[in-house]
């Protein structure tokens, strides 16, 4: 354990070299499935080699027209251009394209002495993101310590965008939870006297605008917001940050949502990980050496009444209601109560599932983990996490607070270990872009030959494969909008392994329905499974979902739950009732024979992998 009492760094954009090529000139695709800036239009304008798309008349670029494996089309073209080439994924690997995060950190270090000599106007604002909390929220706290001492009001914005929630594939009971999360919020600010406007934004290609114009109609000199590492978001905020200075608006994005910045962390050559465990090797020590999580950010103070908020602003503070999703975006009533009991929002919540979690059951954690019939074996704090309504800087120190001062015990050490997952996941996100923009991680993946079998697909998001756990586990996420880790990647490896499907149906799936979405750990996750990733399992090890299910569901009860044709099985049957049971006895149950046989699946599978690979084929 750290010493206690010493400053966390003050965390404004870090500084990674910058490093501009006339390729920049390229920069045209943004298919990045998580972000909120489509700036393609204008981007293929400066392209080289501009064709026409017949698809939607929008200009891309030719780069872009490989879909080497000749497969279905995956990417969202309502906002986005076509698959890109292998070519310009090693392009952004070896540094000839400027990576979207270098864009940014170069933005706001090009401005830093013109944004910094910026004449205060007479507001400081914070915009929202996924960072919905007040307490330890690095972007909030310093607009907030910066009004104070200009002595200026503090108010606040969110952005509700329609167009943004489609193309990142947004689940609606995320949407709900982020709805049900801001009114907390706007009420904990009112508190303070401090306005939360939220406005709804319908053109997403307008989004920068939408920001200018709400500085200038409340005369905001100072912006503040924290760092988003997906490929437009971090496009539309390096634009942000240079055209703010334009119109003496100084704009300034921190890192946030990891405990330790990304890119910060570097292997013995200077290269930054691609790998979890020497990462979490030099994550862990890193931690307590810069106590990273020693001083939390305190919620900002009270508006001063001196600046009568409530009558300058009273506009903001008159918002009664807010917008509201699109209808395929939008839960019934019932089903909105019902997720509200199970995945209560806001700050507080998290705050408290987060002491009931380390006071009951965190000492337990290696040993109830992976046991999806445990409901309380994991914390089940990823919704918080991923709307930001706890900060895995919170996370962290409260775990290791908790372990009360001694060597972390494994239960204590193992979540902290889960917890820098998420760390990592965020930095091959930022260093890797590609991986936004619908592209294995390893390059060589991209021409294994997946399936488009629509009705195995079916089955599988239905639950109907005749595995039950693979069909208990589907059942629970279409129900809870969550899933158990270990299920997660028993039905991942599934789909891509013995259905052959394209993994990047099961992540755009997973997206679409889980509370929980967050880009960059579900596409690893993906990416893990279908041993296209980093840190991947070999393509050659494939889960068995027989012996998965008795390793992990051993009495057969999270089957019992969610499979409920199967709940009256005894002993060993639930895990195989099509082979352990008469064919009468099956038959009876109404249950789906097994969609495929996983033996020969598993063959399929290692030939389509071995050949998309170039390896010898026997
Ligand atoms: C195919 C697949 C898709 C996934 N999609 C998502 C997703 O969209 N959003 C998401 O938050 N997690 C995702 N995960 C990671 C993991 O399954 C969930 O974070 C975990 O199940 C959340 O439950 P918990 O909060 O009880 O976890 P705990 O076991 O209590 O872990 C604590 C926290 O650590 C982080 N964490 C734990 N495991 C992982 C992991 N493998 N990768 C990244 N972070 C981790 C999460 O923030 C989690 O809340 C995915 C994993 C797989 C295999």
């Amino acid at each position: 354990m750290p010493p206690k009492g010493s400053k966390r760094k003050a965390s404004s954009a870090a500084g990674a070299p910058a490093k501009r090529t006339i390729l920049s000139l390229l920069k045209v695709e943004t298919s990045d499935r998580s972000s909120s800036q489509d700036i393609r239009d204008e981007d293929a304008n400066e392209a080289s080699t501009v064709v026409k798309d017949e698809s939607d008349g929008d200009s891309v670029s030719q780069s872009h027209v490989d879909t080497a494996s000749g497969h279905e089309e995956i990417v969202l073209r309502e906002f986005y251009p076509p698959e890109m080439s292998n070519e310009r994924v090693r392009s952004y690997k070896d540094g000839t394209i400027e990576l979207p995060y270098t864009e940014l950190t170069s933005a706001l270090t090009d401005t830093e002495a013109e944004r910094v000599n910026l004449a205060p106007k007479k507001a400081v604002a914070h915009w929202f993101r996924w960072d919905l909390r007040l307490s330890d929220n690095t972007g909030l706290h310093r607009a907030a310590e910066s009004a104070k001492s200009q002595g200026l009001p503090l108010i606040c914005l969110y952005l509700f965008s329609h167009q943004d929630f489609h193309a990142h594939l947004t689940s609606p009971a995320r949407i709900d939870f982020c709805l049900r999360t801001l009114q907390i919020l706007k009420d904990d600010l009112a508190k303070l006297d401090i306005p939360l406007w939220v406005e709804e934004v319908t053109d997403r290609k307008r989004t920068q605008n939408h920001v200018l114009d709400w500085c200038e109609k409340w005369d905001v000199g100072e912006l503040h917001a924290n760092m988003l590492y997906e490929v437009d978001e971090l496009r539309r905020d390096a634009k942000l940050v240079r055209e703010g200075v334009k119109k003496d608006i100084r704009f300034t994005v921190h890192h946030d949502t990891c405990v330790v910045e990304p890119m910060v962390l570097r292997s013995g050559a200077g290269k930054t990980y691609s790998v979890f465990t020497p990462f979490f090797k030099s994550w862990e020590p890193y931690v307590y050496r810069n106590k990273c999580v020693q001083d939390l950010f305190p919620p900002p103070g009270k508006n001063d009444p001196k600046h009568t908020v409530r009558e300058a602003f009273a506009e903001l503070f008159s918002q009664t209601s807010f917008p509201t999703p699109n209808p395929n975006k939008r839960l019934e009533q019932k089903e909105a109560q019902r997720l509200a009991k199970l995945w209560p929002a806001g700050e507080h919540e998290a705050r408290s599932r987060l002491r009931r979690f380390l006071d009951e059951r965190v000492s337990k954690y290696v040993d109830t983990r992976n046991r999806p019939d445990n409901d309380s074996g994991t914390s089940g704090l990823s919704v918080h996490l991923s709307a930001g309504t706890l900060s895995a800087r919170q996370a962290v120190r409260a775990c290791m607070d908790h372990n009360k001062g001694k060597s972390l015990d494994s239960g204590h050490h193992g979540w902290i270990r889960e917890l820098c997952f998420r760390d990592f996941y965020k930095q091959i996100l930022a260093a890797n872009p590609h991986v936004c923009m619908n592209k294995a991680y390893h390059e060589e993946y991209h021409k294994v030959k997946w399936e488009y079998n629509e009705e195995h697909f079916q089955r599988w998001v239905q639950g109907k494969t005749g595995y039950p756990i693979v069909d208990a586990a589907m059942r629970q996420l279409a129900t809870n909008k969550y899933m158990h880790n270990r299920c997660r990647m028993i039905v991942a490896s599934f789909l891509c392994k013995d259905l052959l499907l394209d993994w990047r149906k099961g992540e755009n799936y997973f997206m679409s329905e889980l509370i929980d979405g967050d880009f960059a750990s579900n596409n690893a996750g993906w990416q893990f499974c279908s041993s296209s990733g980093t840190d991947a399992q070999p393509y050659f090890r494939i889960f068995n979902p027989l012996t998965q299910s008795e390793k992990f569901d051993p009495d057969g009860e999270y089957i019992r739950r969610w499979v409920p044709e199967l709940s009256k099985l005894k002993g060993k049957e639930i895990h195989d009732p099509a082979s352990r049971l008469s064919p009468a006895e099956f038959k009876k149950l109404s249950y789906p024979k097994p969609i495929v046989e996983h033996k020969a699946a598993r063959e399929l599978a290692l030939e389509r992998y071995k050949s998309g690979l170039g390896k010898n084929t026997r």
